[in-house]
């Protein structure tokens, strides 16, 4: 059982997006420093790493929520989250129009199917929206105003940044979500035993060059849902 005496708090952030938009080179350049060129995975990954926040070491727990499934809203993601960072590619604008799905099925629908727990699962739920590979700005789909006015529509915070060029926004933007988080953390509604179950501290991939740790997890077994263009009402 963990000691919450002994062990730092610990912050569980969810990475999601569409596919190819960069969320697994995002995450490895935040924990290491480096980029990661082809990564791609069909499943989700956890990374785990103690981090300075504010001069206090922190648990972080990061989820890369495989954008391999779109159909399938990662409601186990979020609930087990205590904030979400969307991530869209600025080249893509049905990746942007994936975010703002997930944005506004966040705010219509609870995730859970109560309406209490989805209030308080999404309002008080720190949010950020990202819009990566700005250094690609002449294949730019996605105006930064949009960005901007999607984010100020859902009470997130905004970002522009280059995964690839190292561009300080990313770090920023990370750090304001983290420092957004309450500590020490609220409390779960949700079994992150059942959603990780032994997979933490279980196999390590050593082929990333994180000094925490990396663990795939399967598929969440979710609730079957429609897709999202077809949940708005
Ligand atoms: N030009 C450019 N390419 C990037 C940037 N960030 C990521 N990429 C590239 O985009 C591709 C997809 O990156 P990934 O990190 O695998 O994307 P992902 O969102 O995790 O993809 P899935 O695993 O399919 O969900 C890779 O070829 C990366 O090298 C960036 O800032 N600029």
């Amino acid at each position: 059982m963990r000691d919450e005496r002994a062990c730092p708090p610990r912050v569980r952030i969810a990475v999601i997006g569409s596919s190819r938009v960069g969320k697994s080179a995002l995450i490895v350049r935040y924990l290491t420093r480096r980029y990661i060129g082809e990564y791609h995975s069909n499943t989700d990954l956890l990374y785990r790493q103690t981090v300075p926040i504010n001069g206090t070491p922190v648990e972080l727990e990061v989820i890369d929520v495989s954008g391999s499934n779109l159909d399938t809203f990662p409601t186990e993601q979020i609930q087990w989250a205590d904030a979400c960072l969307l991530v869209y590619s600025v080249t893509d604008r049905s990746s942007f129009e994936y975010a703002t799905d997930i944005l506004n099925t966040l705010k219509k629908t609870p995730v859970n199917g109560s309406p209490a727990h989805g209030a308080a699962a999404t309002t008080c739920m720190p949010l950020a929206l990202l819009g990566n590979k700005t250094d690609l700005d002449h294949l730019r789909q996605v105006p930064t105003k949009e960005g901007q006015a999607m984010s100020t529509l859902h009470g997130a915070s905004f970002s522009e940044a280059s995964v690839a060029d190292n561009s300080g926004d990313l770090y920023r933007c990370v750090d304001r979500l983290l420092t957004e988080v309450r500590m020490p953390q609220r409390t779960r509604k949700f079994s992150v035993t059942k959603m990780l179950g032994s997979l933490i501290g279980g196999t390590t991939n050593n082929n990333q060059a994180t000094r925490g740790s990396m663990v795939a997890c399967p598929r969440v077994p979710a609730p079957s849902r429609p897709p999202l263009a077809a949940a708005a009402p």
